[in-house]
């Protein structure tokens, strides 16, 4: 061990003791929190005296209550602080901290040591700082500068200085490693030790090695929108939830885990990311998928597609006869046109066009569509769109009323009540006896009973009717929409066509509603007219909203969540080279977002080097993408990527099991076969599956497995493997040109190892980059 190294140990051992002994003191306050919170909960009705025999004895009882609840909740506001606590401590024993700035503020002639790590360590007197934990204001520094002149900001304003060195620990267990001073080493060393390594079960922290581009990610605090494009492997998922931390951390008195939510492409994504926050003592933030959400507001209705199921289409049926009118439906439904024309629908619908559906009572019309309609576009014409809808149901409401009134006395009411068991006789009795304070006596009248239970009776099957009718169920939107696809509409509101397919769009989505299906480029444009029509369902719990793999949402998508988060941030992170729906195929950035909030509003970045991948893997998958010579690649090798072209299906088989043979005895953790489609992987795996254990993953798969997995490339997205064989790049998988970015996406998945098999001749993709980033083979 040298000097250095023996220095910093023993500082380290200081730290350790201290570490140490706090976590003891901590382990008996929160023991001693725990015994208090169980003997609250334990003892809670013995403290109390219940007593409600007069007024005041009541208001006592009450303030006895909230009083005892309110100790309840120190407590386990307090135990819940001092747990948290301590499993940062614990943590912390393992690696205090990863790295030091010696700082020499402006007008002072002390040089400080900066200690930086995942959590805060003060002194025994608490006011003395030993380790600072990564996102206090100082340690932005350490991300932000080499040594030389610094600036950074705090609540209380900006301090410059000079950074006399910035050094970097590798600590294990407790022990240093490594330590290099960055003014004398070149190149990030322990970021090249951490890229080196395997991968694992779910994605880890980033906080020792965060780069200055990441840093201005996760510490961006102005405007409303914060758009991040970033290269394949960029760390744009690393960021944000690097960001989500930062976060909870800054705004710690005012914002709770759950009021930030992320949007990711699917639930074994979820997964994968779920340690990052818990990693850094903090909880995670909620988690959904778009079609989540969508299947939460429309699955009542309607059978509606996912955007996997959709994509399979895309990909598998390309003979089918419906193909083309389905590409031009889904890029039309996509667009910003089609936007304007249904937000220019709802303005008609003013005038002309809303479809009502009839109120029916025990199979009769209490008032049919037609006379809503009149009613709805002969009165209150003067009111906002909104307003007389609000009218309409008003009158539906009192129509209830009435019809309560008038079925009282029909002879169906009262054969319910004949017919009425014993113990809803005796639960309506109940009910009434409670409300109404009848006591035995006064309920022998025979006619007060028989209206009272003819009331109850005719409320119970009107319930169902007038919970529809406040929830604005009588206006037929599914009508409504379909509508929208009518010969008349069109010629009126599609702006002199020019839509390629037009017609044929029209009656395929007529004939879908018909169906009772809505196609996933469907589903937004519903839900959108529909929130037009009825009013926006707004979240304002939520105050951040972040969008991973935003290049997959359509414009369309992007709108309806800033409605549907009216008081939240928006964060979205995407990279349109990876941009595998049909949707996107046009788009190659984010620029039509700057309108959501306003160019004011918004603020771009843009990742250009690459994390994940060796130097070689990067210089073949720039290639296969403009622009792709932007990308920069980390200084870390590897084996050149490997193309080998085989005659025939049963030899593809052979060499992908030696292959993955060959891999196995290098330990890599991960090896994934990326098919194009479900199809192909179902394929792959009935042929590979009985020469070795191997995963099958599909749609629904909840967990990333470790091991040897069989994947389509679109569920292969956001996530990474150690080793990555392409099953089939041939020009009969990927000869169409729309395949270009999920052929990319399926190869910047390799961080160590890329094998690409073709069988015949290779796509045009690879033509390119045969040349010298990729190694010929054709065994
Ligand atoms: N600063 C960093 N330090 C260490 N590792 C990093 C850093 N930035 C990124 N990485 C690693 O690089 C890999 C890719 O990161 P991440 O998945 O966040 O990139 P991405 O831009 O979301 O990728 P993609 O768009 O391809 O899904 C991960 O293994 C991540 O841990």
């Amino acid at each position: 061990m040298n000097d250095e190294i023996q220095q910093e140990q023993e500082r380290l051992n200081e730290v350790l003791e201290t570490i140490t002994k706090q976590i003891s003191k901590i382990e008996g306050e929160t023991s001693q929190r725990r015994q208090e919170v169980v003997s609250i909960r334990k003892h809670f009705w013995d403290d109390l005296k219940v007593n409600v025999d007069t007024f005041d004895d009541y208001l006592e009882t009450i303030i006895g209550l909230r009083q005892q609840a309110q100790a309840l909740s120190v407590s386990e506001g307090e135990h819940r602080y001092a747990s948290k606590r301590l499993s940062a401590l614990r943590r912390m024993k393992e690696a205090p901290y990863f790295g030091r700035i010696d700082i020499k503020e402006e007008g002072s002639s002390l040089t400080e040591h900066i200690y930086i790590g995942t959590s805060t360590l003060t002194d025994s007197t608490g006011e003395n700082f030993i380790i600072y934990d990564w996102r206090a204001p100082i340690s932005s520094v350490y991300y932000d500068y080499p040594p030389g002149p610094i600036e950074y900001s705090t609540p209380g304003g900006d301090i410059r200085g000079m950074m006399k060195n910035k050094w970097q620990y590798l600590i294990k267990g407790g022990a240093v490693e490594s330590m290099f001073d960055t003014s004398i080493t070149i190149g990030d060393e322990i970021l090249q030790q951490v890229l080196g390594k395997g991968t694992d079960k779910h994605m880890h922290s980033i906080v020792s090695t965060i780069q200055r581009e990441q840093n201005k990610i996760i510490r961006n605090d102005r405007g409303r929108l914060l758009i991040v494009q970033g290269a394949a492997g960029s760390g744009k998922t690393s960021a944000a939830l690097q960001r989500i931390a930062y976060l909870l951390y800054k705004n710690r008195e005012k914002l709770k885990a759950d009021q930030v939510i992320l949007f990711s492409p699917n639930s074994m994504f979820n997964n994968y990311v779920s340690n990052v926050l818990p990693e850094l003592g903090e909880e995670n933030m909620q988690q959904v998928t778009f079609q989540e959400y969508l299947d939460h507001r429309l699955a009542d209705s309607f059978q509606v597609e996912d955007p996997y199921e959709q994509l399979e289409f895309l990909l598998t049926e390309r003979d089918d006869p419906s193909y083309s009118t389905r590409t031009a439906s889904i890029n039309f439904k996509a667009s910003l046109r089609f936007f304007e024309i249904i937000n220019t629908y709802r303005q008609s619908l003013e005038l002309a066009g809303m479809i009502f559906k009839g109120v029916k009572f025990r199979g009769e019309t209490l008032v049919s569509a037609k006379q809503i309609s009149e009613r709805f576009y002969n009165t209150n014409t003067t009111l906002r769109f909104h307003n007389r809808i609000e009218k309409v149901e008003e009158w539906l409401s009192e129509l209830l009323d009435e019809t309560e009134k008038r079925e009282l006395k029909k002879p169906w009411v009262e054969e319910e009540i004949e017919y009425l068991s014993k113990e809803d006789y005796q639960k309506v009795y109940n009910k009434l006896q409670k409300k109404h304070g009848l006591t035995e006596d006064s309920f022998d009248d025979y006619d007060k009973e028989n209206e009272m239970l003819a009331r109850m009776i005719v409320r119970k099957k009107l319930k169902t009717l007038r919970k529809r009718i406040k929830a604005l169920q009588f206006i037929n939107i599914k009508g409504i929409y379909k509508q929208l696809f009518d010969e008349k509409i069109r010629n009126e509101l599609w702006n002199g066509g020019n839509i390629p397919a037009e017609r044929e769009i029209c009656s395929a989505t007529q004939k879908m509603l018909d169906e009772g299906k809505l196609h996933y480029e469907d589903a937004t444009p519903f839900l959108l007219l529909k929130e037009l029509i009825q009013g926006f369902q707004t979240n304002n719990s939520i105050k951040y909203v972040l969008i991973d793999e935003a290049q997959d949402y359509s414009p369309f998508q992007f709108e309806f969540l800033k409605r549907l988060f009216p008081a939240a941030r928006m964060t979205v992170l995407g990279d349109f080279n990876q941009a595998i729906f049909a949707h996107a195929s046009e788009r190659v950035d984010f620029e039509t977002l700057t309108s959501l909030y306003g160019i004011g509003e918004t603020e771009s970045i843009t990742l250009d080097q690459s994390y994940r991948s060796t130097k070689q893997i990067i210089e073949f998958t720039r290639e296969l993408i403009p622009e792709g010579h932007r990308i920069k690649a980390i200084d870390r090798e590897g084996e050149k990527p490997l193309l080998t072209q085989v005659p025939s299906r049963d030899e593809l088989h052979r060499q992908i099991i030696s292959k993955v043979k060959e891999w196995q005895s290098r330990k890599y953790n991960t090896i994934a076969i990326i098919c194009k489609s479900a199809a192909e992987s179902a394929a792959a795996y009935k042929a590979l599956s009985a020469s070795g254990e191997m995963k099958l993953v599909q749609t629904g798969t909840n967990e990333y497995e470790q091991g040897i997995i069989i994947i389509p490339a679109y569920l292969a997205k956001g996530i990474e493997f150690d080793a990555v064989i392409i099953y089939d790049a041939s020009n009969e998988t990927y000869g169409d040109e729309s395949l270009r970015r999920l052929f990319y996406t399926a190869c910047t998945r390799a961080m160590h190892n890329l094998q690409i098999y073709t069988v015949g001749e290779p796509s045009p993709f690879l033509q390119n980059a045969a040349a010298d980033s990729l190694l010929l083979s054709t065994k």
